[in-house]
């Protein structure tokens, strides 16, 4: 039978999640991180470990079916893959950032600056579609240092917090693009593992859902009840069912991670009371 191959970042900032996820879906597997290879008895698969980098060639080269890696370095690596699927983590923005001290008027800052970077193409290709000829230095890592001593006048990096660079002393001033990690495939994956692909990503999708929603349950006064419904409407509707005591109502439903709080508020002042919530394990929509 065929097994699909799936590269994973080895050791880095996603390689835990893109582990949790298959674990989240039921699919473990036989031997450890330090493995370049490994194989599960729950599903007919073979991850490769590899450096994030490389993932988009081995993607595009067919040496891997699919793989998990940011957004960022399929723009920057520019091969002929395909995005199976958007996974929501390591959201990420690639930012142009100066020394904070620097006047910013517009892009034209960058006129015949140097600029350092581990994204050259996706560097480059901006600055070529906004007129700015400026230098651009690709440096592999610890890009922030660059301005503080000397390399550069400006960089081009990652930025979630912005925590890094304001220890280094810079100002975030354009957002070129934003990132999360995708499933990445190859165009052409042959039609048995591509069903092999479609079962896993029903898997992923379950274990997505899941981890961005909660189950709720509460008590409701019967004449509140028509309002709380529609503060909670779930997957369909919610599920209703009498409380032994007269006049009231348990009211069972779904609500998304994002409203939560806002819906829990809502829910309190519209005279929901005994609120109950527990994570889900699979949520099949
Ligand atoms: N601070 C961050 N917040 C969210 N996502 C991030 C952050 N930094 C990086 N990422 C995302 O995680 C990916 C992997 O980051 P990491 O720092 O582990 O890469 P790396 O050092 O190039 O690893 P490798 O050794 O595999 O080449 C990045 O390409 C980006 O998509
Ligand atoms: O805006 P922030 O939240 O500070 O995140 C941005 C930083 O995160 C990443 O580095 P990471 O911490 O993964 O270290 P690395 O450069 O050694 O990979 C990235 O290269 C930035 O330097
Ligand atoms: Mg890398």
């Amino acid at each position: 039978m065929d097994k699909i191959t799936i590269a994973v970042q080895k050791k880095g900032r996603m390689s835990d999640k893109s582990l949790e996820l298959f674990k989240e879906s039921g699919i473990r597997f036989t031997n450890g991180a330090r493995r370049l290879i490994a194989l599960s008895n729950d599903f007919p698969i073979r991850l490769l470990y590899l450096r994030d980098d490389d993932i988009p060639q081995y993607v595009a080269d067919g040496v891997a079916d699919a793989g998990i890696v940011g957004e960022n370095e399929v723009l920057e690596k520019n091969r002929p893959v395909e995005t199976a699927l958007k996974l929501g983590f390591a959201k990420c923005r690639l930012s142009l950032a100066i020394p904070k001290e620097n006047n910013y008027p517009d892009l034209n800052w960058f006129q015949n600056k140097r600029i350092a970077t581990s994204y050259p193409q996706i560097l480059t290709k901006f600055l070529l579609k906004n007129s700015i000829r400026a230098e651009v230095h690709e440096i592999s890592g610890s890009v922030e240092i660059a301005p503080g001593i000397g390399l550069a006048d400006a960089i081009f990096d990652i930025v979630s917090s912005g925590s890094t660079l304001i220890s280094n002393g810079l100002k975030e001033v354009e957002t070129v693009v934003k990132s999360e990690a995708l499933l990445i495939k190859n165009p052409a994956i042959n039609p048995a593992k591509q069903e092999l692909l479609n079962q896993l990503i029903f898997r992923f999708d379950a274990a997505m859902a899941a981890e961005n929603n909660k189950y709720i349950l509460l008590n409701a006064p019967n004449d509140k009840l028509e309002h709380i419904i529609e503060l909670i409407p779930g997957m369909k509707s919610p599920t209703v069912v009498p409380l032994a005591e007269e006049g009231w109502s348990s009211v069972h439903s779904v609500v998304n991670e994002n409203k939560f709080w806002q819906v829990i508020d809502q829910l309190k002042s519209a005279g929901a009371q005994g609120i109950l919530v527990t994570s889900l394990e699979k949520m099949i929509v």
